[in-house]
């Protein structure tokens, strides 16, 4: 292997500096392995000439007797660098994706957790790893979103991730760590073949490089295609939704219904993505989409793991499951911050005698200022509020009477002619 000067690496973490908020610190995603040690390597040289904070963070899976061993390299590397280094010792729980899956996850919790909102977090993955995740994906049947593979920035929870190193081969990675005399630690498991990743990247990988020796490459850059696609269908999908849109809960199923169904498709996913909940497997959005047209007075329902969908009065609702209500009732002095089984009630109100909050339980009437004594089932059925969240609110009561309706955790439905309920911000 050619030794490899490391000066087109450095220039790409300086690209990355500019994508990283000033006065944040970057804190490089250190596993001990090769790619990582080198990036944290060559991140204190290009953040010390530009006075820029850099920290790393190890996360301790524990699941290894390795582990140990990967830690105290991180500490000595990092003190070596002089790069303060966050340990966090993690436990694995279960996944359906295995273990591998289930560590990712536990690492990522740790990343929200312990490193604060608005830095940025660099990841040490290259173009073999992109090219590895685009087949995996193409393997399982993905779809663009899948192709696209690792993004080169992506936003997640007040932080900023990045992948510098996204276009650069191992190839390269390796000879530049052999030429600097760099150590690392050698996951046992990375020779694993029963592992989907390592039998592409030891197996199927070579033997296509054998053929085309610029496989991972053009690979790699086929995930870019399929990136930059991604995003623009987002684009027009977001466009599209925003004339579809009637109000932050829903959109027009009747207007959806009228388009074909590949631009349904798309703009159900991107419904679900962007209220960050799971898009629904195929099946379930064809059972949805078969009944978009349903009529006024049909009561749709659809579910999938972590979401549902729901049709009522020709509009669209996606939302996150709703789970039964547990038996509540709780006595209000009427200050802010009383929590519900829904929340915290972000509500004030003034008031001599205690209140009684409570679900509603039909039956109750309350008096207007300027309307007189209501039922609380007809005015539900006038303001058009969907029956799932007609079961959801919380009524204010003094003994046996109603004095306000509130859709939690703050909307005040509608309010007694001798009370003021108001919201706790204003
Ligand atoms: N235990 C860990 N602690 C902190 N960051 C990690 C850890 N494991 C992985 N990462 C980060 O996620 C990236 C991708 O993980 P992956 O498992 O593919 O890498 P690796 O082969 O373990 O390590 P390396 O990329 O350093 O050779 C790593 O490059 C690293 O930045």
């Amino acid at each position: 292997m050619a030794p490899q000067r490391p000066e087109p690496l450095e220039r790409l973490l300086t690209d990355a500096l500019a994508e990283t908020p000033p006065g944040r610190s970057i804190w490089v995603a250190l596993s001990g392995g090769l790619d990582s040690s080198l990036l944290v390597h060559l991140a204190s040289h290009v953040c010390r000439r530009v006075g820029r904070s850099l920290r790393a963070i190890h996360i301790h899976h524990g699941l290894q007797t390795a582990a140990d061993g990967f830690e105290q390299h991180c500490q000595a590397l990092c003190k070596s660098l002089d790069v303060p280094l966050t340990v966090v010792r993690v436990s694995v729980g279960s996944s359906d994706g295995g273990i591998e899956a289930a560590a990712r996850q536990a690492r990522y919790a740790a990343f929200y957790e312990h490193i604060p909102a608005g830095d940025c977090v660099w990841l040490a993955q290259h173009q073999d790893d992109q090219a590895e995740t685009l087949l995996l994906a193409a393997l399982r049947g993905s779809g663009i979103r899948g192709l696209a593979g690792m993004p080169y920035r992506r936003e997640a929870q007040g932080l900023y991730f990045i992948r510098p190193w996204l276009s650069v081969s191992r190839k390269h990675i390796e000879a530049c760590a052999h030429a600097l005399a760099l150590r690392w630690c050698e996951d046992p498991t990375n020779r694993d073949l029963a592992i989907d990743r390592n039998r592409l990247r030891h197996a199927v990988i070579p033997s296509l490089e054998n053929r085309w020796p610029h496989a991972s490459e053009a690979l790699a850059q086929s995930a870019a295609h399929a990136g930059e696609a991604d995003a623009l269908l987002g684009e027009y999908a977001q466009a599209e939704l925003d004339t579809l849109r009637l109000s932050a809960e829903c959109i027009d199923a009747a207007a959806l219904a009228t388009r074909s169904r590949s631009r349904q498709r798309l703009l159900v996913r991107t419904l679900c993505q962007q209220q960050h909940l799971p898009t629904p497997p195929k099946r379930r959005l064809e059972a949805l989409l078969e009944q978009l047209a349903a009529s006024v007075d049909a009561s749709v329902q659809v579910s999938w793991p972590g979401a549902e969908a729901r049709v009522w009065r020709k509009r669209l609702y996606i939302m996150a499951p709703l789970h039964p209500l547990p038996q509540w009732q709780h006595t209000w002095g009427g200050q802010p911050g009383l929590e519900t089984p829904l929340g915290a009630l972000e509500l004030a109100v003034s008031t001599q005698t205690p209140l009684m909050l409570r679900w509603r339980q039909g039956g109750e009437v309350i008096a207007l200022a300027g309307r007189g004594r209501r039922d609380v089932k007809r005015l539900l059925q006038e303001a058009d509020i969907p029956p799932w969240e007609r079961e959801r609110l919380i009524m204010v009561m003094r003994a046996n009477t109603c004095l306000g309706v509130i859709r939690p955790p703050d909307r005040v439905l509608w309010q007694a002619a001798d009370i003021s309920i108001t919201r706790a911000t204003t």
